[in-house]
């Protein structure tokens, strides 16, 4: 895999080694990137290499197949539980697959056949990185300061679809965005790269849309958790979801997985009790009301229809 070396002192890079024994320093570290950057990077994260190498390496086989094979999940229903799409984006092509991987017994079937061991490889693979977004979840609401267990059991009922990219490689030397700048609608993605291409808006910028775009450095085994729209609801705005894109690279084809993580399709999720100074600033939504604006002419950010001075009355 690529390393990316281009890692400042800025990077809010997360060593999960000490979430045991010393849970709290940890907890400090999340809340400090959740609420600069809306986004950190974690190392030593307890899922091996090998996972991670079969899920990257099923991806890769499977994208390589005939388009004709790929085309068989092809559908534009947002609520469909495997499909397959391609977009054109200034000369580049990006192929996502989008399974939905929770609970896996329910859905494993209908993923693809091919290539050999897909089913197997990628099952591992969203179990493991259930089981870290579990933990993640559990310190990210105790760095907020409510208990570690508030939401456990709807996270651990909970959806998670993973999102599956492949970028063509870019032609000419001004790499062009292969996915344009958005938010993710969950509590939190887990992502892992292939190589580097993810940029966020810089931390220092504040995170105003305006802001500069910096490229977020792949670290060998690393992931980068992302704070999703429902965890800005959540947080009743303490942290906000983060505005991320991905630039293909020129050399070869860029794989992105993400995982998002997310309550139960009709669950509403709205601002903590505990973190309402006065009032909540969001309105509750559910998964299903995302997946309804996302299908709707409605162009505005999801996350945009739920700050509530923001909603019309
Ligand atoms: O390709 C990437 O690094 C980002 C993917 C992403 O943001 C997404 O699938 O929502
Ligand atoms: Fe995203």
């Amino acid at each position: 895999m690529e390393e990316n070396l281009e890692i400042s002192a800025d990077d809010p890079i997360i060593d999960l080694s000490p979430l045991h024994h010393n849970p709290l320093f940890v907890i400090k570290k999340i809340h400090e990137a959740c609420r600069r950057c809306g986004f950190f990077h974690v190392i030593n994260h307890g899922v091996a290499d090998s996972v991670i190498e079969e899920a990257l390496n099923v991806n890769r086989k499977f994208f390589e197949l005939p388009t004709e094979i790929k085309e068989e999940l092809w559908s534009d229903d947002v609520q469909k539980v495997v499909r397959f799409g391609e977009v054109e984006v200034g000369g580049i092509s990006r192929e996502f697959l989008k399974l939905y991987a929770h609970p896996l017994h329910q859905y494993v079937s209908s993923w693809p056949k091919l290539p050999l061991h897909y089913r197997e490889r990628m099952g591992l693979y969203a179990t493991e990185v259930r089981k870290l977004s579990i933990e993640l979840f559990g310190a990210i609401m105790e760095s907020l300061n409510l208990s570690e267990t508030h939401l456990k059991q709807n996270f651990e009922q909970g959806i998670q679809i993973l999102g599956i990219n492949s970028y063509s490689p870019c032609s000419g030397p001004n790499a062009t965005t292969g996915l344009p700048p958005h938010t993710d609608h969950s509590l939190i993605t887990v992502l892992l790269q292939s190589g580097p291409g993810l940029q966020v808006i810089d931390c220092r910028s504040n995170m105003s849309v305006g802001g500069l775009w910096k490229n977020v450095p792949r670290l060998n085994g690393s992931f980068q958790v992302l704070v999703g729209d429902h965890l800005e609801v959540l947080s009743n705005g303490l942290y906000k979801s983060v505005v991320h894109r991905a630039i293909p690279s020129c050399s070869n084809t860029r794989l992105s997985i993400a995982n998002l993580h997310s309550l139960r399709m009709d669950e509403i999720v709205e601002p903590a009790g505990e973190l309402q100074e006065n009032e909540g600033r969001y309105k509750g939504s559910s998964l299903r009301d995302f997946l309804k604006h996302l299908a709707s002419r409605d162009t505005r950010p999801f996350i945009e229809t739920l700050r509530i001075d923001q909603v019309e009355s």
